[in-house]
């Protein structure tokens, strides 16, 4: 029997230094995106949450923390991808934790500018620690076969016919199930757009900050290191850094909100009344109060930035029709309901002056005609803020969407009763999705004859590219926001 030194001509001593046996290198940002990954693919992890744990719990900072999350995060947006390259390259189905090695592996050697013998070499080394020699030589052989070609040139090889199957191939090609995108090119109406779209669904958004008009400013935002925003008089996008340490975000003077789900609130808040009265608002799915903030803000203090003349004049042909919009004074107070209380307490901690309680809002504590003003922010598939997540689109299934397009009914319905002759409830959701957008908005205008929908593009002047109307719909790749649907509704005087 050889003993370990005596091994091959590449022993202790020897000189051939590539037969000798290789210590695994310490490698704590790919070791934090395999647990990561692994933790998502065996017990529902949420990607978000794990691993700024670990990071902090490692003491895993600067360029290597940088590296596990685009290794973690990438990796979970690709899967589908992946998953496909390494089905033909491989003689055999993976176990799922050599599957999760692999698929790190693919990710640097396809989306990453990690040099080949790198991305391979530390996650053989990865693999043996982890799992075991047999299992490392396996992941050798499939990641080397893998490695012989690009993504351009695997993409035409695992992927659908694109003449044949457009949304087969865009699914492999861009990462993403099947019945999403499907959905995404029924709600944009065609598929001119698809790539780009696919494509601005796979990068991380900029970390947008809110500055709740009355209690911050852009400008104290700004010298937190934020530049104003492209749309939102309120917004700040930050570039780097923890929104957290900011100090008006600590002190929920400011926020972090997407510019769209900013301009919704604005919106709403921007859409003239008839009849009398202005002053009791109600936001019936508030829970964890983004729009709420902002909601409490405005209706306390006022829209304190306005309009510019430009704003109000331009955007969406439809704006002079609808009568231009106008900048809400102050003096209201904001009601923010949510079914579940964990929920509403999240609302009640972002909030100053609204009353916040714990109500399901299909079976209303409140009398009919009570507000002037209603945000329905629906519960819905989210297919709108994939960015945010990166496994949140292998997790979603479209079988809950029938039970939740009753729900969004159901809510709608109520908030419509709610409501007074000549107020507005705004219907939105944070998804494209047909079934959840349009398709809730039209069985409403069916059903009662006392609601008219109005031009919701009017009310956001400053956005162009928001479809044809009546409704607003906000994409990633045009508006570098999330795909947010805006629906306007004013019951009749
Ligand atoms: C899309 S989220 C709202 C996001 C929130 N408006 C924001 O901007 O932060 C939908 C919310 O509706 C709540 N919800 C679900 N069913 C409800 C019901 N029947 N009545 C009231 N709220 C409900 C959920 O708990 C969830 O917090």
């Amino acid at each position: 029997m050889k003993t370990r030194g005596q091994q091959g001509s590449g022993g202790r001593g020897g000189g051939d230094r590539a037969q000798r046996p290789r210590r695994p290198a310490r490698d704590p940002a790919r070791h934090a995106a395999y647990d990561v990954v692994r933790a998502v693919d065996e017990r529902d992890a949420y990607a978000n949450l794990l691993l700024p744990r670990l990071l902090r719990e490692r003491g895993i900072k600067g360029r290597d923390a940088a590296l596990a999350t685009e290794l973690a995060y990438g990796t979970l947006r690709g899967l589908g991808t992946y998953d496909a390259v390494i089905e033909m390259c491989s003689d055999r189905a993976p176990d799922p934790d050599v599957r999760d090695a692999l698929r790190l592996g693919a990710h640097q050697l396809l989306r990453m500018r990690v040099p080949p013998h790198a991305a391979v070499g530390t996650t053989v080394d990865l693999v043996r620690l982890r799992i075991g020699p047999g299992a490392a030589k396996f992941v050798n052989a499939v990641l080397r076969k893998i490695s012989s070609r690009t993504i351009e040139e695997w993409v035409p090889i695992v992927a659908p016919d694109p003449a044949h199957d457009p949304v087969g191939h865009l699914a492999v090609a861009y990462g993403h199930p099947r019945w999403i995108v499907s959905a995404f090119r029924d709600a944009l109406g065609g598929g001119d757009e698809m790539a780009d779209l696919l494509e601005a669904d796979n990068a991380r958004p900029l970390v947008t900050l809110v500055a709740r008009p009355g209690r911050s400013s852009v400008e104290e935002l700004e010298d937190s290191g934020a530049m104003p925003g492209r749309y939102s008089p309120y917004a700040a996008y930050l570039r780097e850094g923890d929104p957290g340490q900011i100090e008006a975000v600590a002190e929920t003077r400011a926020a972090v909100q997407d510019e769209a789900s900013q301009l919704v609130a604005l919106a709403l808040t921007r859409v003239p009344l008839s009849g009398d009265g202005d002053e009791v608002w109600l936001d019936m799915c508030a829970g964890p109060g983004g729009k709420a903030g902002l909601l409490d803000a405005i209706a306390v203090y006022g829209d304190l930035a306005g309009l510019s003349d430009e704003a109000r004049h331009g955007g969406s042909p439809d704006s002079a029709a609808a009568g231009a919009p106008e900048a809400f004074p102050g003096g209201a107070r904001l009601l923010a309901a949510d079914v579940q209380y964990h929920r509403a307490r999240l609302v009640w901690q972002t909030t100053k002056d609204a009353s916040v309680v714990t109500v399901d809002g299909t079976e209303p504590a409140w009398r009919p005609g009570t507000f002037d003003r209603i945000m329905v922010d629906a519960p819905c598939t989210g297919l709108g803020a994939l960015r945010r997540r990166p496994e949140a689109r292998w997790r979603r299934d479209p079988s809950g969407i029938a039970e939740l397009g009753r729900l969004q009914r159901r809510l709608l319905e109520t908030a419509l009763d709610a409501v007074r002759p000549g107020g507005v409830v705004a219907y939105v959701t944070c998804s494209p999705h047909l079934a959840e957008t349009q398709v809730v908005v039209g069985d409403a205008l069916r059903r009662r004859e006392d609601v008219e929908q109005l031009d919701a593009r009017a009310y956001v002047p400053e956005v162009d590219d928001l479809g044809d109307g009546p409704h607003a719909q906000f994409w990633p790749h045009r508006h570098g926001t999330d795909a947010m649907f805006l629906a306007l509704l004013r019951k009749r005087s």
